[in-house]
């Protein structure tokens, strides 16, 4: 039996704003009478996790991701429903949920500049009370994984951003986490940095077995590591599944490029004709009727080629965002 790890059930979260208008007098009136406003960054979401699985968190600017990660992850208290996490309420910060988990931002630094990453692990080693000899070959396992060698005895602000994002995830996991929220990991890296990390979150949820929660504005990043993805926005959630068929929810259209033996006669009753080149018609038609399409011009004008054009997946995200998912 699969092992859940992650139960979140009518999950909330509001933030109370205080309100001020700008200049000196809306400072003096502001300490008379603070006008207090509540934001609601998540609003009432439900999913649950199993052990191993790698999941993608989307969602537009502002949907409540990186709110919903650090409730998880134990730095907010919900406001309202049910989290459990490795069997923990995250928010009490349990010494026993805090040494299974690991959140990564990669907005945020951890580790200290002015000296080498190495330094700082020594401290993450007594925080977390690593036993020696395994804090030696679990700093070796990830430094080889991460391919950043002797980088981790440099002074820390004399690394470049992606040598020290791979620092920062090598500190943050020494002590073996088995839950892994990852909050925009590759934000700002060069494309050779993000393929690394990539491959770097693949290979130890594949060695250690973890669980992975991951938000990313990089397509590839989703694509490259989760089979799942659960997409949120304005604090609810849209869709929870496999990111296989996620664009046959937002796609309404299929775009089909077919060719005839001879010239194209009018096409107009299939579909929306895109263009007409020599014998090759592209056409745009409603998703669940491309197939019966396809089989009528067979039928009547005969094919010697037929292809249907997929989205990339950047085409997909943005059309979810810009009219939301079809229920
Ligand atoms: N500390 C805070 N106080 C008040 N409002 C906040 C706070 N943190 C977040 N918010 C608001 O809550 C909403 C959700 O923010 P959150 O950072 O969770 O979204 P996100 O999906 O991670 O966005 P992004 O992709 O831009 O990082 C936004 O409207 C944001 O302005």
């Amino acid at each position: 039996m699969t092992e859940l790890v992650i139960r979140a059930g009518g999950l909330r979260k509001s933030y109370r704003v205080i309100e001020r208008d700008a200049g000196v007098r809306a400072a003096l009136k502001n300490l008379v009478r603070r006008e207090v406003r509540t934001v609601t960054a998540v609003d009432g979401i439900t999913f649950a996790i199993e052990a191993g699985e790698v999941v993608g968190f989307l969602g537009p600017n502002g949907a409540g991701k990186s709110t919903t990660l650090k409730m998880l992850a134990g730095l907010l208290h919900p406001t309202a429903g049910e989290l459990a996490v490795l069997g923990h309420l995250p928010w009490k910060r349990k010494r026993e949920y805090l040494t299974r988990i690991a959140m990564v931002m990669g907005n945020r630094n951890q580790l200290n500049w002015d000296i080498p990453a190495i330094d700082s692990y020594e401290v993450n080693r007594s925080i977390y009370q690593i036993p020696a000899a395994r804090f030696r070959s679990t700093l070796a396992e990830l430094i080889e994984l991460m391919d950043i060698g002797d980088l981790v005895r440099k002074p820390v602000r004399t690394l470049s951003l992606g040598e020290r994002m791979k620092a920062e995830i090598v500190g943050s996991l020494l002590h073996v986490p088995q839950v892994l929220f990852l909050d925009e990991p590759t934000l700002g890296l060069d494309v050779t940095a993000q393929r690394r990390l990539r491959r770097f979150v693949a290979e130890y949820n594949a060695r250690h077995g973890a669980t992975v929660l991951l938000t990313s504005h990089y397509m590839a990043d989703v694509q490259a590591l989760c089979d799942r993805v659960i997409v949120i926005d304005k604090g609810t959630l849209r869709y929870d599944g496999p990111l296989s068929a996620l664009a046959g929810r937002v796609m309404t259209h299929r775009e089909l490029v077919l060719t005839l033996a001879g010239p194209v006669p009018d096409f107009s009753r299939y579909g929306d004709v895109l263009a007409v080149d020599g014998n090759t018609v592209r056409l745009r038609v409603p998703r669940d009727e491309a197939a019966a399409v396809t089989a009528q011009v067979l039928a009547r004008h005969g094919l010697t080629e037929f292809s249907s054009v997929d989205p990339s997946m950047e085409e997909v995200i943005e059309l979810l965002f810009a009219v939301g998912v079809r229920s």
